[in-house]
């Protein structure tokens, strides 16, 4: 097993970087259902570009590159064990070639161990079977949609939606529940995968397992191939669309399987991709390790992008920072912002440490970005961003308003809107939320034209720390004012109304 090694660094490095066939398909298409010139449009056509990009330059699709999980078949008699060791060795090296963000971090101490390895990490899942090769499937999925994952017991009560009971037409109302929680945070358009039944363990690893089908393939139980049809003729009528901008479409895939379960329980358990949905598998020799063939993967795949940039409408806004409270009252949900200057990377150990302690920098009149990149220094030790797009900034709900008012912060990047406090802040203290297109890592780190420094590198760890980026046009749409206006806001409570519509009351 020589080539086992290599191989799965290639599978990691091409899975990180190289969207799946049947992903770029349905991609494809959804790019031609939204008008271009809707903000939904223009960042669907960011995302295009971005995963060209990432393509090209063999770099992270998303930063956030995700758990590593991988689904093994083995022929009976291969060694797992030296399998296992193999792909740890493989993500160590992936993760120092920067196609793997450092994403492991012990739970109790909060210190990131730096190389992706650690207990529950990678999550590797072995089977036997009786073919003669062995089959890899590896799935990338990241930690802002996998906190949009949801677990619904029946029956139970849902927003919207009144009771769920325990039949097809309950589940049926979990899933159209599930996408609606999620609106923009788990980077729409999204993906589902969904298991009915099980146990709360079972239910949620059958769930994943329906991520790994082909998005086009036809599910062998017809009743369940109904369903899946059923909630793709609807989950688009929500109007969630792209980032939660609003828009014509919502989902791209929805796979369903069934576990039995206990007389007692009866779980619906989604897992939600965003649209970032990185699988890619592999075929390998059981004596040798070399790769046969790739399952998912094209070889020479085509652009999804128009162009090679992206086509601006001459109505954005130029902005250098720091930023004055006249520039940023000016600015009104729905504006397009192209934003140069310094900008100050900070997400959630940031913003606990700023509770209680003073900033490093003078933050007054400054631009906070909820993003935690990749970096990897160069041959000269210099720290270069290979993928810098926003992390989901809900979370930073509990501490932004005050940030932003001991502070003087003027804006804050991110994505996927943030709550009453902070637009209460917006507004007292004269700031702006912009929300910059989640995922599109490659994007965002042509923009960043120097890494001017970094503080709490070593106690945060690089996706934490926070990194002074000069940055020279970074695309950034208005979703939150100084005037109280949210486009979150009002996004969440139509698509609730439609939520009501597609599926009525009983
Ligand atoms: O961790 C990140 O960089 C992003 C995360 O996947 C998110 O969606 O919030
Ligand atoms: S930032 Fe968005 S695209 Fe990237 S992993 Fe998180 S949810 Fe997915």
């Amino acid at each position: 097993m020589e080539q086992l090694s290599q191989s799965l660094l290639e599978l990691i490095t091409q899975t990180a970087t190289n969207m799946p066939a049947d992903v770029r398909r349905a991609l494809k298409r959804v790019l031609t259902m939204e008008d271009k010139n809707n903000r939904s449009g223009q960042a669907l056509q960011i995302i295009g570009l971005n995963i060209d990009m990432a393509c090209e330059r063999e770099q992270p699709i998303c930063q956030d590159t995700g758990m590593p999980t991988f689904f093994i078949h083995t022929p009976v008699g291969v060694n797992q064990i030296a399998m296992k060791r193999a792909i740890h060795e493989a993500i160590v090296e992936a993760t120092k070639l920067g196609k793997l963000r450092p994403n492991s971090v012990d739970s109790v101490t909060g210190k990131n161990a730096g190389n992706n390895i650690g207990p529950g990490t990678p999550i590797i899942h072995f089977e036997q079977w009786e073919e003669d090769e062995i089959e890899v499937l590896l799935l990338l999925k990241g930690g802002g949609c996998e906190n949009k994952n949801i677990q619904y017991s029946l029956p139970c009560e849902l927003e919207h939606l009144g009771r769920a009971d325990r039949n097809l037409e309950g589940v049926y109302k979990c899933i159209l529940h599930a996408i609606w929680q999620a609106q923009g945070q788990g980077c729409s358009v999204g993906c589902l995968g969904v298991c009915i039944g099980g146990d709360r363990t079972s239910g949620y690893h059958h769930a994943k397992e329906q991520l790994l089908r082909p998005l086009d393939d036809v599910n062998p139980n017809p009743v369940l191939a109904e369903l899946e049809e059923r909630v793709m003729a609807h989950a688009n009528d929500l109007g969630i669309g792209t980032m939660g901008f609003g828009g014509k479409v919502t989902l791209f895939g929805c796979k369903i399987g069934a576990l039995n379960r206990l007389p007692a329980s009866f779980f619906v358990s989604v897992a939600y991709d965003c649209w970032a949905f990185r699988r890619l598998g592999v075929r390998l020799d059981p004596q040798t390790g070399a790769i046969r063939r790739w399952l998912f993967r094209e070889e020479r795949p085509q652009r999804l992008a128009d162009q090679e940039n992206l086509p601006l409408t001459g109505r954005e806004l130029h902005l250098t920072t720091p930023l004055s409270e006249e520039d940023v009252r000016k600015l009104r949900v729905g504006d397009v912002v192209l934003l140069s200057g310094v900008i100050y990377t900070g997400r959630d150990a940031l913003h606990k440490y700023l509770m209680e302690h003073d900033s490093p920098v003078d933050l007054r009149g400054q631009v906070i970005y909820h993003c935690g990149p990749v970096a990897i220094k160069d041959a000269q030790g210099r720290w270069k961003i290979t993928a810098a797009g926003p992390t989901t900034s809900m979370r930073e709900e509990p501490y932004q308003a005050d940030i932003i008012r001991r502070f003087g912060i003027r804006a804050v990047i991110g994505k996927g809107g943030m709550g009453e406090k902070t637009l209460q802040a917006l507004k007292d203290y004269g700031a702006v939320y912009l929300n910059a297109i989640g995922g599109a890592a490659q994007f965002y780190a042509e923009c960043v034209t120097e890494v001017e420094g970094v503080d709490f590198l070593e106690e945060f760890g690089i996706p934490e720390a926070m990194w002074h980026l000069r940055v020279k046009d970074l695309l950034a749409v208005v979703t939150m004012d100084s005037h109280g206006n949210s486009l979150h806001e009002v996004v969440e409570e139509e698509s609730g109304k439609n939520l009501e519509l597609i599926a009525p009351r009983r």
